[in-house]
């Protein structure tokens, strides 16, 4: 009886409104109060309003160049930094081996399904999951498979390369970048699908490319806001085609993905006594209506499988290109070494058919350093890779992280600690020739150990062949005036790339 005395008759709205901004600002002080001094997490340095809200963190990660920030604070705050209630970044390189081990694995974080709709290699989480998913594809990267791809691989970029060179020689000033997109794409295109996508032969961007730019850019901010998936489906009711290009584009890739399986399919059956033209994608095909087989995969997982491989085969080979040509046409030394090892293989200059393959490159040190230190400066994918602390928590250097704690180990610090690369900011193949076992650790161009990047092989192969390629069709060629240290800064989108986004080339001026 006493009780109902405090009950007020009539509960207004403004109190209502009150009562809720007290309960609001209560909660959050209490939360901010054992986040800053109780949290288990509490101990690791860290700007003190990155530990009370996860805002600042999104709003960093989304506004671009985040790796750069990060970088800066790492310096400010040392190898292990709090950066959001629950995510601590790690720079230090014993503790990311750890965090990407296979034999302890801290699986990947909710990011990477926030950022695509679909369950891909890329973005199963579970990894006994993840596990069965990898073996499902059994040799398709092996290096076996490899080298029965490796004629398509090097027949697309010696067609592309030779058509620059000769509209170099012609006297045009030529941007590479969508050369080495439409490049990568037609190779992913002719690896997993079968199908040249003839971006290379028409000369044109396809919409495959334009989907692909469009879908990273909104994966990036899937990734950091959740929510945007339900925003982006409202969005694309609005009858803006340049709205519905970025909703549509990840279901527009798949469309692709799909109707491109279809048809690998059907070659694949109506060849059963031939040799169907090798891909990636071939045994997995066949074993789609087999009931024996070990792993199989039915068709929609083949198609998110063929989407994530357009997206994770084309932006990032293609990006690494575009940085093998810039050091290459900016540092005589460099390219005067590269020259005369692949003499050294028969390799000669202009149109001359040299019989150099992949098999006579990929053991000549000088090209396999090269290609190691453009990947330690100029990897797409640099930015932090979340994974989450297993059960029973873990030490990690001079921590312990609970459970469920989610770990950033950003490619972009550990590429550049001078304690590990001397003058970490220069240009050094020769670093890489005897490298120590601190620099083989640092190395996530491909992501850690636990869930290496499958395609690695097969980008290095590209790249080797590019090198060689570069060298032989384009020697009457210089950077142009258009390219410049500025243009070539790196800028951060998810993805690194170029801040001039072009990388234009000319015929020698004293040629
Ligand atoms: C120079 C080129 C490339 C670079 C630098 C690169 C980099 C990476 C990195 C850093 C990861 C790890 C992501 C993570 O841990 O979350 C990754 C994963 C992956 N990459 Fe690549 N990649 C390249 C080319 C390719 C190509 C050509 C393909 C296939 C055609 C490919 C397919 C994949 C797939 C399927 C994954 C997911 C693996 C997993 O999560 O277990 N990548 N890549």
């Amino acid at each position: 009886m006493m009780l109902l005395n405090f009950i007020p008759t009539e509960i207004n709205v403004q109190q209502i409104s009150a009562a809720a901004a007290i309960l609001g600002t209560g909660s959050f002080l209490m939360t901010s109060i054992y986040q800053l001094f109780f949290s288990p997490l509490s101990k690791i340095p860290g700007p003190w309003y990155a530990a009370i809200s996860p805002i600042f963190f999104i709003v960093i990660s989304l506004r671009g160049n985040s790796v750069y920030y990060w970088q800066r604070l790492h310096k400010q705050y040392g190898p292990y930094m709090r950066v959001s209630p629950n995510t601590v970044m790690v720079a230090d390189i014993d503790s990311a081996k750890k965090i990407h081990s296979p034999s302890d694995v801290f699986r990947k974080g909710s990011w990477y399904l926030n950022a695509m709709r679909f369950e891909n290699l890329l973005t199963i989480t579970d990894h006994q999951k993840f596990k069965l998913r990898r073996r499902a594809f059994g040799n398709a990267f092996s290096n076996s498979n490899l080298a029965l791809l490796e004629p398509l691989v090097r027949k697309k970029i010696e067609f592309c390369f030779k058509k620059i060179g000769k509209h170099l020689d012609d006297g045009q000033i030529v941007d590479i970048k969508p050369w080495l997109y439409w490049t990568a794409a037609d190779i992913v295109g002719e690896l997993c699908f079968g199908k040249d996508f003839g971006m290379v032969e028409n000369e044109a961007e396809n919409q495959i490319i334009r989907n692909c730019i469009k879908f990273v850019l909104v994966a990036g901010v899937q990734a950091q806001i959740p929510y945007f998936k339900y925003t982006s489906w409202l969005l694309s009711l609005i009858p803006t085609s340049a709205i519905q290009g970025f909703s549509k584009a990840e279901d527009k890739l798949s469309g692709y993905g799909a109707e491109a399986l279809t048809d690998l399919r059907h070659e694949i059956q109506n060849c059963k006594n031939g040799n169907p033209r090798p891909s990636l994608f071939s045994d997995l095909l066949d074993d789609v209506d087999n009931p024996n087989a070990k792993y199989r995969l039915d068709m929609t997982e083949l198609r998110n499988e063929s989407t994530l491989f357009i997206i994770a085969g084309t932006d990032t080979t293609a990006l690494v290109g575009l940085y093998l040509a810039w050091v290459l046409f900016r540092n005589a030394d460099i390219r005067q070494k590269l020259i005369a090892e692949l003499k050294g293989v028969g390799w000669t200059q202009g149109d001359g058919d040299d019989g150099i393959t992949d098999e006579k490159l990929n053991g000549l040190p000088y090209l396999r350093a090269l290609i190691q230190e453009i990947l330690r400066l100029y990897a797409p994918a640099q930015i932090g890779l979340p994974r989450v602390v297993p059960d029973n928590g873990r030490p990690l250097g001079p921590y312990f992280l609970p459970a469920g704690t989610e770990c950033l180990t950003q490619a972009y610090t550990l590429h550049r600690d001078p304690a590990v690369f001397e003058d970490p900011l220069v240009v050094k193949p020769e670093r890489w020739l005897n490298p120590t076992r601190e620099m083989e650790t640092a190395m996530m161009a491909f992501g850690g150990t636990s869930r290496v990047c499958p395609g690695q092989h097969l980008a290095t192969m590209e790249l080797r062949l590019g090198a060689a390629m570069m060298l032989k069709y384009w020697s009457n060629a210089e950077l142009a005036d258009s390219c410049t240290d500025e243009s070539m800064e790196l800028v951060e989108r998810f993805l690194i790339t170029s801040k001039g986004q072009k990388l234009e080339l000319q015929k020698k001026k004293s040629s």
